[in-house]
């Protein structure tokens, strides 16, 4: 029997205000209530007003509530630039968190400790000026934070132009690396961003990653040396790993309005005959290289499911969009339940940006890949993708930096028929399992939250 802990201690956890970091802290957040805590997370009320949430409202047993990043109206849309967006959250951002933290402190459930994404270091401090306990929680791979360690701590020189060793790492070429060290004065205001996350992180009490020890035990085991992290992922929801969660089918939150048509579509499809493609929810495409990838999936002859969020809908010409409709193979929509379509038997590849979220997801629900990273942390998720787990295929761009239709098309053909697919199908099977270990009781992760109550519970 899980042993829950009594008392109900009550956690806020706070996210940064996006999709892809969202909902890991929101997966945790059930992980915590499921042992007995009491857990609220926050959104923004730009967030909260677009999707008609309500402070009342409960995700499963987490329950929300909001405050205001100053960006009530449009949420980051409504910025002038990244760095204005950022700097007006830091202060209206600090404002609101401390009277909301003394609204619950004046009530009958005060908090004890706050879990934040440290892309908003000001959340930690001020969770330090109430003397609450603070846990850092990273929304990517342990990889990519120790890179960012590493820079932050000067122990790699940026710009990042020749092959890098970083312990517990393969060796990365800078097409391997995050972008934002590859070349920071084109990205200042995410390299600050990125690499600030270590300016206040020894005033945390405890680090979180949302990983789990056996995808990246060689990162792991080096970082634990200089900077101890706790593995408590994949937050994945528990209905698609160990089922542990009562009623964990419906909890996931999209901030894009969600199109439930594919898992219809996919019923009428045979075993592992679809491609599914999507690039999350901020990496958008030129219409080159939109055509070259709409050229591409109509060559294969593989049936295709294509998410094209809204924002990105105007760099596929009309003229593309109906070939698509007469080839009668493909489906475009806006956003699709990306975890019920992956745990569709009908699923056969995963076409992705490798974003963490996206990576995980795929690892988890035994899916191969074909991988177009971007930037931030995608080009490394990609490496060890390829590299390390061997469960995917990373494109090649020409030298206009255009992944061209003849390089997609030949790299879906290898997971979707040849015998490395075969291969990379398997592994992706065996990092599911691995996966599965290590939230079921006992595992690792599960140890490792454990090891998180313990702490509060001590303090
Ligand atoms: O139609 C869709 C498409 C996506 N998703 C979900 O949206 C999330 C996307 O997350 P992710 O794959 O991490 O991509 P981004 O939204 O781009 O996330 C940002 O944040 C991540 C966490 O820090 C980083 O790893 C990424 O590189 C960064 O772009 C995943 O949970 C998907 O399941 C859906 O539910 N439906």
């Amino acid at each position: 029997m899980e042993e829950k802990v009594s008392g109900g201690n009550h956690v806020l956890v706070v996210p940064y205000p996006s999709q892809g970091h969202i909902n890991p802290m929101l997966q945790f957040s059930k992980r915590l209530c499921s042992k007995g805590l009491r857990v609220t997370m926050l959104t923004t009320i730009f967030i909260s007003n677009s999707m008609h949430l309500q402070s009342s409202s409960l995700l499963g047993s987490v329950q929300l509530d909001f405050i205001s990043d100053g960006y009530d109206e449009g949420g980051f849309a409504e910025a002038a630039s990244i760095e204005s967006y950022l700097s007006r959250m830091q202060e209206v951002g600090s404002k609101s968190l401390r009277e909301l933290i003394n609204k619950y402190n004046s009530s009958d459930k005060p908090i004890d400790c706050v879990v934040y994404d440290p892309l908003l270091i000001w959340v930690l401090d001020v969770a330090k000026e109430f003397r609450l306990l603070g846990a850092a929680f990273f929304t990517q791979m342990c990889a990519v934070n120790f890179i960012y360690y590493h820079v932050y701590h000067g122990l790699l020189k940026v710009p990042i132009l020749s092959p890098i060793s970083v312990p517990g790492l393969p060796l990365l070429h800078p097409r391997d690396a995050p972008p934002f060290v590859c070349d920071p004065a084109f990205y200042p205001a995410y390299f600050h961003l990125v690499i600030n996350q270590f300016s206040n992180i020894h005033k945390a009490d405890l680090l979180l990653v949302n990983s789990f020890y056996k995808l990246e035990d060689q990162v792991v085991d080096s970082m634990s040396k200089v900077f101890p992290v706790l593995t408590i992922g994949p937050t994945v929801p528990s209905f698609h790993l160990d089922k542990a969660i009562p009623d964990d089918t419906d909890n996931v939150l999209n901030l894009f309005e969600l199109d439930t048509s594919p898992i219809t579509w996919l019923k009428q499809k045979p075993p592992e005959s679809v491609i599914y493609i999507s690039f999350g929810s901020m990496v958008c495409f030129s219409s080159h290289q939109m055509e070259e990838i709409a050229f591409a999936l109509m060559a294969t002859g593989f049936n295709f499911l294509w998410v094209i969020p809204d924002f990105n809908t105007k760099n596929l010409s009309k003229e593309m969009g109906k070939k698509i409709d007469a080839c009668g193979r493909g489906l475009i929509v806006n956003w699709a339940p990306q975890l019920e379509v992956l745990s569709n038997h009908a699923v056969g590849c995963f076409f992705t940006h490798c974003g963490w979220n996206s990576t995980l997801e795929a690892l988890c629900l035994g899916v191969p890949m074909v991988a177009l990273p971007q930037w931030t942390d995608q080009p490394t998720d990609a490496k060890f993708v390829e590299d390390v787990w061997k469960v995917g295929i990373r494109l090649k761009e020409d030298e206009n930096g255009i992944v061209t239709r003849e390089e997609i098309q030949n790299s879906i053909r290898v997971v979707m028929e040849k015998e490395l697919g075969r291969e990379m199908r398997s592994n992706a099977k065996k990092w599911k399992e691995l996966a599965i270990e290590a939230v079921t009781q006992g595992g690792t992760s599960d140890h490792n939250i454990n090891l998180f109550i313990k702490h509060l519970k001590k303090s």
